[in-house]
């Protein structure tokens, strides 16, 4: 081996959709005010996993072309989808944790892995209950839905007794579109030779909505009693609850007060963060008649992005 670099490598599956139905049931998890939700069917479980191998382990098989130690991209994802069968548990999380601690220790060359996973989404279809006149969701119908969905990640490693770890986590909930129609201002900024944008007292505000969280312990993530369990439906419910009750100075004003209001209602998270990006449009038109009545169109293709990450200190 050449002496005077150094290597980092990876390798692995990305993408792998996994169509399970008849998963076990979310059950268990704490109500909150601003959620409807307390449980989720899981009759259609349905996820895409991306699977990262780390270490030095496969720098033969770039070095030298020695794959004797190459587990096959292909057998990964296989060894997923046959985990997906034998899953027990009920959510994200929890599959992505059996697949790192199977992956782990089937393989022994496999020092650190990184698995992630984008829900794909489907809704519960209405149906009409026979001759009741009401409507239910259907346990057999489901509509895939192109909008905002949960992701997850976790990665592992071996500790000094060779016990395989969850070394750090991420859940997070992306692709919200939010448009609040008043009740937002942007104002009071600097004006100067470049400023063109009016002061704002009050403007329709259209957000794209990316956000994450950590718990302080994985273990609470990971506890199957699901008591502590921070489901991405809740975390969605309250920031579109903030959004609605808050009369933000700005998207900064408007994340930092959702950030607050996740880590006051979830003690058990450790950090949340979010990205959100700036669709607000412009108005083109304005009724005479009633003050609220305006039309909006898209504005200059550029957009902001704004960020921020809390954590709790100590
Ligand atoms: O909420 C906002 N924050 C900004 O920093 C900004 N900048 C801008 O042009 N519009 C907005 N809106």
């Amino acid at each position: 081996m050449n002496a005077e670099f150094s290597f980092s490598t990876s390798y692995g599956k990305l993408r792998i959709p996994v169509y399970r139905v008849y998963a076990s049931p979310l059950r268990g998890v704490t109500p909150i005010s601003e959620s409807q939700f307390v449980r989720r069917e899981n009759i259609l479980f349905a996820y895409e996993v991306d699977v990262e191998v780390l270490g030095e382990n496969f720098l033969p098989a770039y070095t030298h072309g020695d794959n004797t130690n190459v587990v096959a991209t292909d057998s990964m994802k296989n060894f997923v989808l046959r985990q997906a069968l034998a899953f027990e548990g009920s959510t994200l999380e929890e599959f992505l944790h059996v697949l790192g601690q199977r992956f782990l220790s089937t393989y022994a060359q496999m020092e650190r892995i990184r698995l992630s996973a984008r829900e794909l989404a489907f809704a519960q279809v209405a149906v009409p209950e026979q001759g009741v006149g009401i409507f239910v969701e259907s346990h057999l119908l489901f509509r895939r839905s192109h909008s905002d969905y949960a992701v997850a990640m976790l990665s592992f490693e071996r500790d000094q007794d060779g016990a395989v770890v969850v070394a750090d986590h991420r859940c997070g909930h992306v692709g919200m579109e939010l448009f609040k129609v008043t009740g937002s201002s942007f104002s009071h900024f600097v004006r100067d030779q470049y400023t063109t944008l009016p002061e704002r007292i009050d403007r329709p505000l259209f957000v794209f909505l990316d956000a994450y969280w950590k718990y302080q312990d994985s273990a609470t993530l990971l506890d199957p009693e699901h008591t502590q369990y921070v489901p991405a439906e809740q975390v969605c419910d309250l920031l579109q609850v903030v959004f609605h009750e808050f009369v933000s100075e700005s998207i900064q004003h408007l994340v930092h007060e959702m950030g607050n209001r996740l880590l006051a209602r979830f003690p058990q998270l450790a950090e949340v963060s979010f990205e959100a990006q700036n669709r607000t449009r412009d108005q083109i038109a304005a009724s005479t008649n009633d003050e609220r009545v305006k039309v909006y169109s898209d504005p200059f293709s550029a957009y902001g992005v704004i960020r921020l990450t809390i954590s709790r200190q100590g």
